[in-house]
């Protein structure tokens, strides 16, 4: 293991490659001081606090995958094999640390408060071997971090290194063709015995990951009634409760102020737009229809990232527009319930790295818009929102599929939108929605219980929080 011993405002570099010999220094404090040559590698040279005489000591070393990483008073540089350099601040770094002082690695928390940071906290030492580079800081007490390499590149933000592994890993987006192979698990190989728990758990896993991945998933062979549909969603995930309950059954009753209770036909539209926190799935079980005599009640399903994709690609603008100007959602149709989040939200909503992430399109409760936004903004609302529900209502766009007893319908409800065709006769629905922070919990903790990792993914303490 290479270890340098650096002083403050001295810029270090670690050669990865031998094709060098670093400038050893030996200074005072604060100033940088004559260079006397090191070649040897100095075992004894030991991390220094800022209050004693450092030296570097420096020699040939072998090469190796590993990379450059150089310091100074505010910022750490890591130059990678491939070339590529990122920064970080030495603040985000100690912020960042792992050690048993810092982070509490049974309840995966941070220990240390922002006011315990430094406003100059530096590396005062760098070492780097092939499990990561190892910082020794400024601290008046001896205080060591150890980054993995994984780490640094994942979290590199100056700049960010695209490469790596994103929410979108494995996303289909699809179109009418769906319908030729669409996603699908069977219930046996979710409701097992209790000694096969471990397999229940993978085919949930599966289905899980078609959700994510085509963002809905049929489930076969489901026992048509209620009871067993709930039993199984509850298997699958927690049901999130909402004025409409838990676990729902409806029919055209009017039981609830909305159209949903009726035999009306509903246009493509995600659910609870209403809720800052839209459901994250939507489940639905069609129980019961006789047809003949009953008619119509077929699904519509549309993949909202899909024709996004278009949007953004045809009118870019008007992707813009949509992915900008909040729309407030109600739902005031019941007795009792009058909801209307605080904050309205935009149609298109992105992650960090400027990923679609959310769809929230549904127009029976789109509510008053243009609060706040100009004429020419009401008038470009308009048009965007026009072209996008063309793409929709496409048939290039829509899959329809008529659901009956036994197929359960998990939706990411994030994502796909849903709709239905006008309906004649008793139909029997069932269903639930699961939270969307609850679903992808699951996936992830599923994900991290069954699938192979690789070694290079992340271990326990750094795979979380991203
Ligand atoms: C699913 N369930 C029938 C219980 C409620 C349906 C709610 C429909 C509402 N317009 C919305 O889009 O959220
Ligand atoms: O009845 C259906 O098939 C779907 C109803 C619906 O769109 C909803 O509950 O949001």
């Amino acid at each position: 293991m290479m270890r340098i011993t650096i002083r403050p405002f001295q810029e270090v570099r670690l050669l990865a490659r031998p094709s060098r010999i670093l400038r050893p220094f030996s200074s005072a404090a604060r100033t940088l001081g004559t260079a006397e040559t090191d070649t040897s590698v100095s075992s004894s040279s030991t991390a220094s606090s800022s209050s004693r005489i450092g030296r570097i000591s420096e020699s040939l070393i072998r090469p190796s995958p590993t990379p450059h990483v150089s310091a100074t008073e505010d910022k750490t540089t890591v130059s990678w094999p491939d070339g590529r350099t990122t920064t970080f601040d030495n603040y985000f770094l100690f912020d960042h640390c792992r050690c048993p002082k810092c982070f509490h690695s049974k309840t995966k928390q941070r220990l240390k408060e922002l006011n315990q940071i430094p406003d100059d906290i530096r590396p005062v030492a760098v070492e780097v071997d092939n499990s990561g580079v190892h910082l020794s800081w400024s601290t008046s007490e001896e205080h060591k971090s150890t980054f993995p390499f994984e780490f640094l590149r994942r979290s590199a933000y100056d700049p960010p290194l695209s490469s790596y592994r994103d929410a979108t890993e494995g996303r289909v987006l699809w179109n009418s063709k769906i319908a030729q192979s669409p996603p699908s698990v069977v219930y046996e190989d979710i409701i097992r015995s209790d000694d096969e728990a471990l397999k229940s758990e993978r085919a949930i896993l599966k289905l899980l990951n078609r959700v994510h991945d085509f963002g809905f998933c049929f489930v076969n062979n489901v026992p048509a009634t209620p009871e067993k549909t709930q039993e199984l969603i509850e298997k699958i995930a927690p049901i999130r409760h909402t004025h409409y309950g838990g676990f729902w059954e409806f029919t055209a009753d009017q039981s609830h102020g909305d159209l949903a209770y009726s035999n009306e036909g509903l246009p493509c539209h995600t659910d609870t737009t209403y809720f800052t926190d839209p459901a994250g799935l939507q489940i639905f079980h069609l129980l019961s229809h006789p047809s003949p005599p009953g008619t119509g009640g077929t699904t519509l399903l549309v993949d909202g990232f899909y024709t996004a994709s278009l949007l953004s690609t045809l009118y870019p603008t008007s992707y813009s527009l949509l992915s900008r100007l909040r729309i407030p959602a109600h739902a005031s149709g019941t007795e009792g319930t009058m909801l209307r989040p605080p904050l309205s939200q935009p149609a298109f909503r992105h992650d960090e790295k400027g990923q679609l992430t959310q769809v929230r399109w549904n127009n029976e409760d789109r509510g008053v818009l243009g609060q706040g936004w100009s004429a020419e903004e009401v008038k470009g609302w308009y048009q965007a929102a026009r072209r996008y529900d063309e793409l929709n209502k496409s048939e290039d766009a829509e899959y329809w599929v008529q659901l009956g007893p036994g197929t359960m319908l998990v939706i990411d409800n994030w994502r796909v939108m849903h709709g239905r065709s006008a309906f004649t006769g008793a139909r029997q629905m069932c269903g639930a929605y699961v939270g969307a922070d609850d679903w992808s919990s699951r996936r992830t903790a599923l994900t991290k219980k069954h699938e192979i990792r690789k070694k290079s993914i992340l271990d326990d303490d750094w795979s979380v929080g991203w």
